[in-house]
């Protein structure tokens, strides 16, 4: 008689179709019971953190942007930068225009560049207008066009007392400048220095620290109550310091703050994909022209825009993790920052697609993340 064997149950782990809207398998990618995920329909993500800069280029970076991309917080260091509701306007304006011709809905949501100068009134004025959602701190020279940004944290309470009253979010560059501070410590600086006091001195304000790339970043916003959030770039889920530097040093891997050692990555991994709505989606997507990034002097920034979404979906699929994409990249920013979910839908496939060498950027040529190189996802409905 021939021996019936009971299928064993499934892992305990295992995540069945339900567990996730959208996901046609196990998302597990090492699932023994049931193949790899090769298809996902998310809630049109919105990305929270992102650089259109301006003139000629921004009907590059609004083409990517707008692909399925329904909205997003558009950062304000031009040159010169935004600083008043009026400035915003208008570059509101010009990311419209630029947007025209595509035939796609998308929402530029606007931000102001806070310096020692932005007053009280200016801030009243942002919280009432309906298109400036947040105000951007740049410590002066931290990063690229930030020479007009603030010198002296403690000499803006006052703005910041008028933004906790008008609850207006503040976003925050979060790297100290001091010359003393080694590079690779100056998230972790700021964090103790001046994000910790800021904190604690306004509890009602909300807080994001942007583009968070340590540990100690990732604990800090962990610890802290619900109005204090972070954005995480899907670069610093892909990437550690090793990549920017072992076997030869790649130009298009330095961002800021800059990439970190593998067990900061491994702990913005583990917020990202936690399921905890303190983490979400900012792309960081700083275009510079390849002229400019491959220069004795390079400038920071990684250009992610036109394939963000997918990068993600990488990144989370590695962690076996794709089912907690939709909260990261769809749900917890506009639960955040009080603004209603979208209500339609894009749908990614599992289909390696090339990256061009090079994309247009104003004119001149851009060196996009992964040129010439394979993503494994790509948006199939958008
Ligand atoms: N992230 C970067 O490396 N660069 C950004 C500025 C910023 O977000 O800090 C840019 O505007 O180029
Ligand atoms: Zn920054
Ligand atoms: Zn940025």
């Amino acid at each position: 008689m021939p021996l019936t064997v009971p299928s064993p149950p499934p892992p305990a782990s295992h995540l069945l179709h339900q567990t996730a809207p959208g996901v046609v398998a196990c998302a597990l990618s090492n699932c023994p019971e049931s193949p790899a995920v090769t298809e996902l329909t998310l809630t049109r993500p919105d990305d929270w953190h992102v650089h259109l800069r301006d003139g000629a280029a921004l009907e590059d970076t609004c083409r990517d942007m707008a692909r399925y991309f329904g909205r997003a917080i558009v950062m304000p260091n031009l040159t010169p930068p935004v600083t008043t509701v009026a400035d915003a306007a208008a570059y509101r304006e010009r990311i419209l225009a630029a947007m025209s011709g595509l035939g796609r809905q998308f929402e530029p949501l606007m931000t102001l560049y806070l310096t020692d100068q932005t007053s009280a009134e200016e801030v009243q004025r942002a919280a009432e207008s309906d298109f400036v959602h947040a105000i951007k701190l740049y410590p002066a020279g931290a990063t690229t066009n930030s020479a007009a940004g603030v010198a002296d944290l403690a000499g803006l309470y006052p703005t910041l007392e008028a933004m906790e009253k008008h609850d207006l979010p503040l976003l925050v560059h979060g790297e100290v400048t001091d010359g003393e501070i080694d590079i690779f410590d100056r998230e972790a600086v700021f964090i103790e220095r001046h994000l910790a006091p800021i904190v604690q001195r306004f509890p009602g304000l909300r807080v994001v620290l942007e583009h968070i790339t340590t540990a100690d970043a990732a604990a800090f916003v962990g610890e802290t109550p619900a109005n204090v959030a972070a954005t995480i770039t899907a670069h610093h889920l892909l990437l550690n310091r090793n990549d920017m530097l072992v076997g030869g040093i790649r130009p298009h891997y330095y961002c800021l703050p800059i990439l970190k050692r593998n067990s900061h990555q491994q702990a913005l991994l583990r917020a990202a994909t936690s399921g905890s709505a303190k983490f979400f989606l900012g792309t960081d997507s700083a275009p510079h022209a390849t002229s400019a990034k491959e220069s004795p002097c390079g400038c920071a920034g990684v250009y992610t825009a036109h394939a963000a979404i997918e990068l993600y979906a990488e990144a989370f699929e590695a962690e076996g993790a794709l089912d907690k994409l939709e909260g990261f990249a769809s749900h917890f920013g506009p639960d955040f920052y009080g603004l209603p979910r979208n209500t339609d839908a894009i749908t990614l496939v599992k289909h390696a697609w090339e990256v061009p060498s090079s994309m247009p950027l104003g004119g001149q040529p851009l060196t996009p993340m992964r040129a010439s190189d394979t993503v494994g996802w790509q948006v199939s409905e958008g």
